[in-house]
């Protein structure tokens, strides 16, 4: 039997009367890729947002590894091991990669606390910081401060300040926008190489990265589920192709 990692049901969400989201069911299987697809206003961020919970239903639950986490907040999740990319530690531009993971990994470890000790508490992060910015690709740029890496290095090092916290169910929300060919495909080998003994939960537009890394795709178009399966069986589904056609969203 499939184990769940996390799971939504009847999720909706209004917005002045506007239903963004309505009636979403979604089940995340644990040790999966799983992509939030659609055309433009199909309420993927919205979804995503509910389910990382930034914003709070108008209804329906969310549970994750089986415990109801409708009414808990995004940092109480993420100390239980669901944790959004970008969600804790945004990348401080001043500080080299290495200082970034390192105050990432304190933070992980006692909130800001450590933050006020110094560099000699920080020092002992200095070993599994490297490691993850190994793991990363950024083993070359430990000492560059974070404001002068390419925008694709940015977000590599943004995923290494999340893996920090060492989430079960990783949640991102868009990894490739507006990056160049060369740095899509460094961070889809990226995804697929951390994806080890974790969940992933992504929003994506690019629909070859999607197909190239989910295990099973939800599409929503108006708010609601429209289709869910794997790449090849959503990709074939005429809904999904009408709801793409008459959207104006070429690249999606
Ligand atoms: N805070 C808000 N107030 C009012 N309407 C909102 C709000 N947030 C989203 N909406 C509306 O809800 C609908 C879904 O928006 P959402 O951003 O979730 O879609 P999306 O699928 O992420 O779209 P895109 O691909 O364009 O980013 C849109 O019609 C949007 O205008």
């Amino acid at each position: 039997m499939s184990e769940y990692i996390l799971q939504a049901r009847g999720l909706s969400k209004g917005f002045r009367g506007f239903m963004a989201v309505q009636d979403v069911d979604l089940s995340v299987e644990k040790d999966s890729i799983h992509a939030l697809i659609g055309p433009n206003g199909a309420g993927k961020t919205t979804c995503f947002n509910l389910l990382s919970k930034f914003l709070a239903p108008s209804s329906g639950s969310i549970s994750f590894e089986g415990e109801d986490i409708t009414s808990l907040s995004p940092a109480a999740v993420a100390r239980r091991g669901m944790v959004r990319s970008f969600q804790i530690s945004a990348v401080f531009g001043h500080m080299t990669a290495l200082e970034n993971v390192r105050i990432a990994l304190a933070r992980a470890r006692g909130g800001n606390f450590d933050f006020w000790r110094g560099e000699r508490v920080l020092t002992q992060y200095n070993d599994r910081a490297h490691e993850l910015l190994y793991d990363v690709g950024l083993s070359d740029s430990v000492d560059v401060p974070a404001a002068e890496l390419s925008y694709g290095r940015k977000r590599a090092l943004e995923i290494a300040t999340t893996l920090a916290l060492d989430p079960r169910l990783m949640l991102l929300d868009e990894p490739t926008a507006g990056m160049t060919e060369s740095d899509v495909a460094r961070i889809v080998a990226l995804i697929r190489q951390i994806r080890g003994g974790r969940t992933i939960l992504m929003v994506e537009h690019n629909l070859s990265v999607v197909s190239g890394l989910s295990d099973r795709i939800t599409v929503l178009a108006r708010g609601r589920v429209l289709a869910e399966g794997d790449y090849e069986s959503v990709s074939a589904n005429e809904a999904v192709v009408t709801a793409y056609l008459g959207s104006d969203h070429a690249d999606a």
